[in-house]
């Protein structure tokens, strides 16, 4: 176990900066998601921790060594790719016991780590199969059998999950969270997807255009956005511009909100998020909370939710998720509403980047 830290890292190619300025520490056994859309540099950053791409700047450290210069082999890494990248040609033995061979590992002592590796990601008894002869998540369970088998100090995983279907997908998050755990193995995973991310991690890394945007636990990055990208990335919520008037939040037409969020300036226009899941259609009565007429202008059913479609004043829509099995499951079109939302959920953010 060791923890793993990237202090002033950047990656240029020719004009175009992809990593700018990334400083993140990991600690011992956390796991920590990078996560951002296409293009972010994720990926770029898991392989210079790697070694496979070489930082034009900053310095990379495992347990305090600095292993920014060490080729690949020397930083006692283990990688888990999309593409699982099992030696086809091999057994599943084999493939697992091929780190192990490198590090000089042999006899009983080979046998028994192998053997322990493919228990762990339940596949014991496979060993004499080849990747061929095996489906998708079990080749990715193989690929990470062969990335804990030489105890790696840091695990590396790059979107590993995405190749296999949502409900395979869903069941292996349970088993690399199991997993990570039971080893406790300093992990960073790269994923778009915000689910997994929010679901796997002890905290999540948001990043956009190269740069952190917020590095916090999950439920910090979903209910306290740094920044406006990151309240826009997380979740569907509602975007509505409103104006700070008197000290105070305004969407026009005496439609004023409460929120705990600092306001900028008076006169000044802000972006205000709500998320579809935090306004209540069926008012519980607290004190504090803001209450909005408005009107259901659509109604669409999606299974374990519905999904309404608010006109409120001011020319403004609000999206508001209800669950199907609720109260507010059958209200019809044009039907008047009351939306109910607290001022903690009322989020007024500017561009700044805070972490
Ligand atoms: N060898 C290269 N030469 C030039 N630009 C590159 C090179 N490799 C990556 N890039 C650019 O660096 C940026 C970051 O790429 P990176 O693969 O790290 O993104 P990502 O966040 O992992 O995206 P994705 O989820 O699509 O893999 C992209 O704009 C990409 O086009």
């Amino acid at each position: 176990m060791s923890n793993l830290s990237l202090d002033h890292v950047v990656k240029r190619y020719g004009d175009l900066t992809v990593v700018k300025d990334v400083s993140l520490g990991i600690k011992e056994g956390e796991f920590v998601s990078l996560l951002g859309p296409s293009g972010c540099g994720k990926t770029t950053i898991l392989r210079m921790v790697a070694g496979l791409i070489e930082p034009s700047g900053g310095a990379i450290r495992i347990a305090s060594t600095d292993v920014t210069r060490l080729p690949p082999n020397k930083r006692n890494i283990g990688l888990v790719f999309q593409s699982y990248a099992l030696f086809p040609h091999m057994t599943v033995f084999e493939n697992v016991a091929f780190g192990l061979r490198r590090k000089g590992e042999s006899g009983t002592t080979l046998d028994g780590r192998v053997n322990e590796a493919l228990a762990m990601v339940r596949l014991p008894g496979y060993g004499e199969r080849y990747p061929r002869q095996l489906s998708g998540g079990q080749q990715q369970r193989v690929a990470m059998a062969r990335a804990i088998a030489p105890r790696p100090s840091v695990l590396l995983f790059d979107e590993p999950l995405s190749n296999l279907d949502a409900k395979l997908r869903d069941e292996m998050q349970i088993e690399l969270k199991r997993l990570q755990r039971e080893l406790g193995i300093t992990t960073l995973f790269v994923t778009h997807d915000q689910g997994e991310a929010l679901s796997l991690s002890d905290r999540v890394c948001v990043m956009n255009d190269g740069i952190i945007q917020q590095f916090a636990a999950p439920e910090d990055v979903y209910r306290r956005p740094a920044t406006a990208f990151v309240a826009s990335f997380i979740g569907k919520p509602n975007r509505l511009k409103a104006t700070v008037r008197g000290g105070r939040l305004t969407l026009g037409e005496g439609l004023d909100l409460r929120t705990d969020s600092a306001l900028g300036a008076d006169g000044s226009a802000t972006d205000v998020f709500i998320r579809q899941e935090a306004i209540n259609l069926t008012p519980t009565g607290a004190d504090d909370a803001n209450r909005i007429p408005g009107t259901i202008a659509l109604r669409s059913f999606s299974g374990p939710q519905v999904q309404y479609v608010i006109r409120i004043a001011g020319g403004h829509e609000l999206v508001v998720e209800a669950a199907s099995s609720g109260t507010a499951s059958h209200l019809e079109h044009g039907q008047p509403v009351t939306l109910e939302v607290r001022p903690q959920d009322v989020l007024v953010l500017g561009e700044s980047v805070r972490s």
